[in-house]
């Protein structure tokens, strides 16, 4: 088991923003964390990253908990990606690559020629090798995320954690960048978990999806068990319309704006209506 959450509950202040959360999480599995805007998603990421520490529960990687490695055994372990790709320093992208072996480094900590290796192979695989040199500010916002995943790439990790990774990337960027997590956890046994809003790219190419609502986990399941019009109705207020995708065979959500909505309801109300 990679991950192990058990009975996690947490609060910024008084008002409980996680209650009771446990689930598992297989090594090799690719999830996805869902739900509504304030579900508790990102909450959940930064527990998993110690950055916030739960008021009850616990957290078990690979069977160790959390609190039992050291800052650079657990560095070595985890990837963090996350939503915020704000830099306020002109590194060059490279530099900011390198940054992710720090872990990695011994000594008095210079980068030997194997972090470079390392560094460009991920940047490769990202697609920003010629952007190598350029100070990060000057970049765009996808290409910035692209950076971050690159740098938590270079930090080798077993499990990546991801908060939106698709946030600022147009529909190519998205495919590519799922697709390579996705190649990750086939071809490397490395587990993902990402948080995000698009339904469908969820749909193609999670092993398992943990849906959110008001802080607690409403739904946990592969796409077609947790992708139903009656769950999405329920945790996110919203009706949609999901059908099978012809091609890939998973769950297909589509949107339904209020009018066509309710337009769709008189249509089924009135069996042989002219359109
Ligand atoms: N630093 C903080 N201090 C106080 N409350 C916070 C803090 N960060 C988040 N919250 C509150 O905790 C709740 C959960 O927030 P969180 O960011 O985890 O949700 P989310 O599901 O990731 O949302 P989104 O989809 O909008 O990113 C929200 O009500 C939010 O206002």
């Amino acid at each position: 088991m990679a991950v192990k959450v058990n009975n996690i509950c947490f609060a910024y202040e008084r008002e409980i923003v996680l209650r009771n959360i446990s689930f598992e999480v297989e090594e090799g599995e690719f999830v996805s964390l869902i739900g509504p805007n304030g579900s508790g998603k990102t909450t959940l990421l930064k527990i998993l990253m110690r950055l916030l520490i739960p008021k009850k529960g616990e957290v078990m990687i690979f069977s160790r908990n959390i609190n039992s490695y050291s800052l650079n055994e657990f560095a070595k372990i985890i990837g963090f990606v996350p939503q915020d790709n704000f830099f306020p320093f002109p590194y060059t992208v490279l530099e900011v690559v390198l940054m992710g072996r720090t872990p990695h480094l011994r000594g008095i900590g210079f980068e030997k020629k194997e972090d470079l290796k390392v560094a460009f192979e991920v940047m490769e695989l990202t697609n920003i090798k010629d952007l190598a040199d350029k100070p990060v500010t000057s970049l765009s916002l996808g290409e910035r995320q692209m950076v971050l995943i690159a740098r938590a790439l270079a930090q080798q990790p077993k499990v990546i954690l991801l908060d939106e990774p698709n946030a600022h990337l147009d529909i190519s960027h998205q495919i590519e960048i799922f697709s390579l997590l996705k190649i990750l956890v086939k071809e490397r046994n490395i587990t993902v978990i990402s948080v995000s809003h698009d339904l469908n790219l969820v749909s193609l190419y999670s092993d398992k999806i943990i849906l959110l609502s008001r802080g607690e986990i409403f739904a946990v399941g592969k796409p077609d068990v947790v992708l139903t019009e009656q769950n999405i109705k329920n945790a996110y207020g919203t009706d949609v319309f999901i059908d099978v995708n012809p091609i890939t065979g998973k769950p297909r959500v589509n949107l339904m704006p209020d009018k066509i909505g309710q337009f769709v309801d008189k249509f089924k109300n009135q069996k042989g209506a002219e359109i």
